[in-house]
C-alpha cells in the first residue's frame, strides 16, 4: 500500500484527521505560500503527531541556518527541499531529506538522481509558488526511472478521483497531496480521509 503526505497543514483538526486517517508524513510549510505557518505554530501542530508519524519541513532554496533553526525548534524529521537546491547543499546539512524534482521533460527525471537523499518527490512545476499548483504532470515520463520505486514520492495534482491511477501508474512508495484535500482554498478532513481510503484502495509499493 503507497504511503501518504498530507501537506501544508495549518490547523489542529486537520492534523488530527491525517493522524487518524493513517498519513505516513504531515508536512509543514515554512517557504512563501498561502500554506505558509511559522515555527511556533508547527511547534504547536507538531505536538499533536505521534512518534509513528513523520513531520515534514517544506522549504524553498533556503539558508542552511534557516534549516537547521527550523529543524531543531520544531523537532522536525525530514526536510523537503522545494527549490533549486544543489545537492552538496542538502548532503552537507545531512537532515533526512525529501528533494522535490519539478517534471517537465525526461531530462528532468533522469537528473534527480544527481541527488543523494532518503526520498525523490516528482512533482509538476509550481505557477505561484514552487509548488502546491494542483496541477497533475505527465506520469509516462517515470517510466524509465532508474531510482527505486522504494525512493519515489509522487506529487502534483492528486486528489481522491485520480490517486488510485497514479499508484496503479507509477508505482510510487508514496504519494503527496495538498491542493487536492482542500475545499475554497482551505483543508477539509473528510477530504483528507476520503484521499487516504482512496490511495490505500490500489498499489502495492515496489
Ligand atoms: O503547497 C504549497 O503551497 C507549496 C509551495 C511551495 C513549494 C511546495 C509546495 N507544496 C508542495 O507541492 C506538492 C504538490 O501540491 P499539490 O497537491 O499539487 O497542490 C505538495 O504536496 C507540497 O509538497
Amino acid at each position: 500500500m503507497a504511503k501518504v503526505k498530507i501537506c501544508g497543514l495549518k490547523e489542529e483538526e486537520h492534523v488530527l484527521a491525517a493522524v487518524e486517517a493513517g498519513a505516513t508524513w504531515i508536512g509543514f510549510m515554512f517557504a512563501p505560500s498561502k500554506r505558509q505557518i511559522s515555527i511556533d505554530r508547527a511547534k504547536e501542530l507538531a505536538k499533536l503527531v505521534p512518534p509513528e508519524v513523520k513531520t515534514v519541513g517544506v522549504f524553498v532554496n533556503p539558508t542552511g541556518q534557516v534549516v537547521q533553526h527550523v529543524v531543531e525548534n520544531v523537532g522536525l524529521d525530514y526536510v523537503q527541499y522545494h527549490g533549486s537546491e544543489e545537492p552538496a547543499f542538502i548532503k552537507q546539512l545531512g537532515y533526512p531529506s525529501i528533494k522535490a524534482i519539478s517534471i517537465r521533460s525526461y531530462e528532468d527525471v533522469q537528473n534527480a538522481s544527481c541527488y543523494d537523499v532518503d526520498y525523490y518527490l516528482f512533482d509538476a512545476p509550481g505557477t505561484d509558488y514552487a509548488g502546491g499548483s494542483g496541477h497533475v504532470f505527465e506520469w509516462s515520463l517515470l517510466e524509465r526511472l532508474s531510482i527505486p520505486r522504494s525512493r519515489v514520492l509522487l506529487a502534483g495534482g492528486l486528489n481522491s478521483d485520480n490517486v488510485a491511477r497514479a499508484i496503479t501508474q507509477v508505482a510510487p512508495f508514496g504519494v503527496d497531496v495538498s491542493s487536492g484535500v482542500e475545499k475554497k482554498g482551505e483543508k477539509d478532513s473528510r477530504l483528507i480521509k476520503q484521499f487516504i481510503e482512496a490511495a490505500a484502495s490500489t498499489g502495492v509499493a515496489k
